[in-house]
């Protein structure tokens, strides 16, 4: 059988994906679908399996039951394939201190097959585009962390993934790189690749998320646009809904307004 053709399917499918880790489930039957133009934020509170859920798609960690599946392709069945359309940019990612940052792209274009020739337009480009070119003779070694993230976005995006995976992209980064790295974002949503991200920072889902999924233990409690979760709480921003939906408990919204107007 062949694979379907890229445009007619999803960016990122999940089945029923579950993960656990010594009996305990950090992943309990997780669906989703993302699809290409999409910017979907993952949003949950601390250890709700937001990692696990990333670093599965990643193929970094393998499943206990369920598949992920990206433009098609099975990352547990059929994972070369997957990761060749892949891009995953781990909240800590790992440079190459003593490159330069041009040599750093030159080197993960390699490990996706492009020969440092075919890099070198792209490279100039993308450190161009994110303020880097200026820095391009020093050794990564000496960058600020907003620096070495967005080189690290721009190795994620060397060699042209069409879906990529951020975990927590824009901590600490101060207001002009947040800025860059948001436009850049932006900018690849707007050309049809499709981002999965996660954040602890709600106003980033708020402002460039076409949809947001918000898990609590490992399941997914909602997703909609920013209008349906406050629609669906009764609230008025994400952070209210947010919390609303994951309280510890999980009661209902409207349970949760009952007890505000009550005082309690
Ligand atoms: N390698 C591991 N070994 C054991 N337990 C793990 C491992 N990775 C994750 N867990 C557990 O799985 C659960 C989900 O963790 P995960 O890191 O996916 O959550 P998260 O939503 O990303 O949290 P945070 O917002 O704090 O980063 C947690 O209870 C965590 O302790």
């Amino acid at each position: 059988m062949t694979d379907p053709a890229p445009q007619a399917v999803a960016a990122l499918e999940l089945w029923e994906v579950y993960k656990a880790f010594g009996g305990q489930p950090a992943v309990a039957g997780l669906s989703l679908t993302v699809c290409p133009g999409e910017l979907y934020a993952l949003l949950g509170p601390n250890g709700a399996g937001k990692t696990t859920t990333i670093r599965i798609v990643a193929g970094l960690t393998r499943p206990d039951g369920g598949e992920a599946l990206i433009y098609g392709h099975s990352v547990q069945r059929n994972g070369a394939a997957a990761k060749q359309v892949l891009a995953y940019l781990p909240d800590d990612p790992l440079l190459y201190g003593k490159l330069s940052a041009p040599e750093y792209l030159e080197f993960v274009a390699g490990l996706w097959g492009l020969s440092a020739a075919e890099a070198a337009p792209e490279a100039e480009r993308l450190l161009r585009w994110l303020n880097l070119w200026d820095h391009r003779t020093q050794r990564t070694e000496g960058f600020s962390r907003g620096m070495k993230q967005k080189l690290a976005l721009a190795g994620a995006l060397i060699h042209r993934p069409r879906l990529m995976l951020l975990d927590e992209p824009l901590t600490g980064l101060d207001a002009a790189a947040s800025r860059q790295v948001k436009d850049a974002l932006q900018e690849y949503v707007a050309g049809g690749g499709a981002v999965v991200l996660t954040t602890h920072i709600l106003e980033v889902a708020e402002r460039m998320a076409g949809r947001i999924g918000i898990i609590a233990e490992g399941r997914l409690v909602t997703e909609g646009t920013l209008e349906e979760l406050l629609a669906r709480t009764g609230t008025q921003t994400l952070e209210d809904a947010f919390l609303a939906l994951t309280g510890l408990d999980a009661p209902p919204a409207e349970a949760l307004d009952e007890e505000v107007r009550a005082g309690g």
